[in-house]
């Protein structure tokens, strides 16, 4: 069994039991009346172009992974979310698993209430009733991997997703996971560096991705990244976001940690590096000159 098979077997069950307890007509309630979700397609730079560009950064509370183990503690959730929201955070993202990365509701809960930026509940969606529970607990955007659903429930829960004001963070790791993102009408994809199945992380899987995607659609760089040059890489090959958990988290740690600044570094390299590129022709593009929805990265 794989690991995300594994990490899925565990959330089923924890499911089961909040299912117990809190019921799917009560769910759904308290997603209707939950406040309005915060636009994440434009917090993560969807739709901009020109000399507002700048590279977003979406900033991780994470504790634990099956990867490394135990990362940081993390008492105070909102404390560090609000420290990555004064470094110019784009979004948060709050891992909710329990089992793996120690995670919960009550952080999602915390982070929400802490910052004023988008806010993704980052766990392993299998049910729709994680995603009225994402948007009860106040959540912007959920994650969605291409690789845990076959496609019509992809389609129905991005669609569920909209329909509850929230946008999907929609992540894949192959040409043919992304194919199907795009397929789905994601207009946030991600490109996970870290194969789910076997935990190896390969920075060299984004750039030929991100060829691929349309410029209209929000270009995720996800895992892996420790310094501000990756970030820049990333930037340089196309990206529109970088999502960093573990580096940032133990930026948090010990006497005179500042995860501000550390925010601050990746994201200002990012836009550094995007300012020089020029960007490629859409293999899509139809047209001798491409329009600026056709270009991508
Ligand atoms: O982080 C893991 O080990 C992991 C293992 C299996 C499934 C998901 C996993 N991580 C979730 C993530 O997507 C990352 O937390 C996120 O991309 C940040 O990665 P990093 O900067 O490497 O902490």
């Amino acid at each position: 069994m794989s690991v995300l098979d594994d990490i899925i077997d565990g959330v089923r069950e924890d499911l089961s039991a909040r299912r117990r307890e809190i019921g799917d007509a009560a769910v759904a309630e308290a997603a209707a009346v939950a406040l309005p979700a915060r636009d994440a397609f434009a917090a993560l730079g969807g739709g901009v172009v020109g000399a507002d560009r700048r590279l977003r950064l979406i900033t991780e509370v994470k504790r634990a992974s099956p990867s490394k183990g135990d990362l940081a503690a993390i008492d105070d959730p909102a404390s560090l979310a609000a420290a990555y929201e004064a470094g110019g955070a784009a979004a948060i993202s709050v891992l909710t698993e329990q089992r793996r990365f120690r995670g919960s509701l009550a952080d999602l809960d915390a982070v929400r209430a802490a910052v004023s930026i988008p806010v993704l509940r980052k766990d392993f969606t299998v049910d729709p009733y994680q995603i009225h529970e994402a948007r009860a607990h106040g959540a912007d955007l959920v994650l969605l991997i291409v690789a845990a659903l076959d496609q019509p429930t992809l389609v129905d829960y991005l669609a569920l997703t909209h329909e509850l004001g929230m946008n999907a963070l929609v992540e894949s790791h192959t040409a043919a996971e992304l194919e199907r993102a795009l397929d789905a009408g994601a207009r946030i994809v991600g490109v996970n560096t870290r194969n789910l199945k076997t935990l190896d992380v390969d920075p060299g899987v984004f750039a030929p991705l991100a060829e691929m995607i349309p410029g209209d659609v929000v270009a995720v760089a996800e895992s892996g990244v420790v310094t501000a040059d990756e970030v820049a890489g990333y930037a340089a090959a196309g990206a529109d976001a970088v999502l960093v958990g573990e580096a940032l988290v133990r930026s948090s740690l010990g006497a005179g940690a500042d995860p501000a600044d550390t925010v601050r570094r990746f994201a200002a390299a990012g836009t550094a590096a995007q300012a020089e590129r020029v960007p490629a022709t859409a293999p899509h593009a139809t047209a001798s000159t491409p329009t600026e929805t056709e270009q991508t990265r």
